[in-house]
């Protein structure tokens, strides 16, 4: 059934070009009316002048917007309630690349999305509804991608997306889920955008390091419309090329369960060590399937 776009509005910030571009279109395609925000104001007034003419002026705005400035997001909320009506998506989006240094991607790519998350959950919480869509990244799953250590600021914030995303459905007693908002986020592998042009002039040069090709703004784009078809709270897809989008497991909280009880079998057996390390876990983790394998061999036996 998924989540319904249809009729519903939408925020999306970055939109003036790139993936934030793909969003907007893509969500007017199917029938919502989309505010989409920037700070790069000549090219947002002209794609609001495209959209506006294949979707109609009733249906598209630019508003310029510092994902960075409460008063900005104060202000871009508004404007979209007041022309368009009650938002009830929010696409964080609006991004910049590794070189710009860490503090500004931090600033802006994970400060902007805690902004953008806490103003969505008091404006949508109140009609007890919204989802909210949070563009990281690779990034914000694994690290040292890349030979530049300006990546690892574009890490620590993309890092941060991924632990808000994962606290909807899990914090107890839920304190999300009382606005009925849920959030997944999406994670792709390097892209052919103006962002990863700036950074990397010959896009060759990372298809060859990595023998992978970069994704188009398109396969970014279409999982927008699974992740909110799908409709899971706290999901992080990791898209690939050539492959289907990924559900990406929660290791973190996996390997932590499984972990914690590595260490406490290893206790009761009499065997202290003072650090453990993955081979121990991975060890523990291998034994236990093999007891659970057995136990149900044994009480399936007893049933049959
Ligand atoms: N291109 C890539 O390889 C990948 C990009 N991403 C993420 O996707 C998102 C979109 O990036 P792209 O479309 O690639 O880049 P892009 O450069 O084409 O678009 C980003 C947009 O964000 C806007 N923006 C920058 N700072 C802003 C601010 N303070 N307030 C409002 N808008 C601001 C820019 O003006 C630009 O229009 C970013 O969050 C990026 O980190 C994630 C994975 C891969
Ligand atoms: C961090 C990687 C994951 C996805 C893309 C990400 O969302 C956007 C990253 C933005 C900027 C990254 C710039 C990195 C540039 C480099 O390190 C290049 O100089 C190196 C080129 C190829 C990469 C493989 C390698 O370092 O050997």
């Amino acid at each position: 059934m998924g989540y319904q776009i249809q009729g519903n509005v939408a925020i999306v910030t970055g939109g003036s070009q790139g993936f934030g571009k793909e969003f907007t279109k893509l969500l007017l395609k199917k029938g919502a009316k989309v505010a989409f925000s920037d700070i790069n104001v000549e090219v947002g007034r002209q794609t609001e002048s495209d959209l506006q003419k294949e979707f109609g002026k009733e249906n598209v705005i630019f508003v310029r917007a510092d994902v960075t400035n409460d008063e900005d997001w104060t202000s871009l909320w508004d404007e979209a309630e007041m022309k368009l009506g009650a938002v009830a998506i929010l696409v964080n989006n609006a991004g910049i690349g590794a070189s710009l240094g860490w503090e500004r991607n931090v600033d802006i790519m994970l400060k902007g999305v805690g902004k953008g998350t806490f103003l969505a959950l008091d404006r949508m919480g109140k009609n007890m509804s919204g989802r909210i869509i949070n563009i990281a990244s690779i990034a914000g799953i694994a690290s040292g991608f890349t030979s530049k250590i300006e990546v690892s600021g574009y890490t620590m914030a993309k890092h941060g997306v991924i632990g808000l995303t994962r606290s909807f459905p899990r914090a107890r007693p839920a304190p999300f889920s009382k606005y009925g908002v849920k959030a997944y986020a999406l994670c792709p592998w390097f892209a052919d955008t103006q962002l990863l042009r700036e950074e990397i002039s010959d896009l060759s040069k990372i298809e060859r390091s990595t023998k992978t090709r970069v994704l188009t703004v398109e396969e970014v784009g279409k999982s927008l419309l699974t992740a909110l078809e799908k409709d899971k709270d706290g999901a992080c897809y990791l898209i690939f090329p050539d492959v289907p989008l990924i559900d990406f497991p929660n290791c973190n909280e996996n390997l932590f369960a499984l972990s914690v009880a590595a260490g406490w079998i290893l206790k009761k057996a009499g065997y202290e060590p003072d650090v453990i390390g993955w081979p121990v876990v991975l060890a523990v983790g291998a034994l236990l399937l093999i007891i659970f394998y057995y136990i149900f061999a044994i009480l399936k036996f007893m049933v049959w």
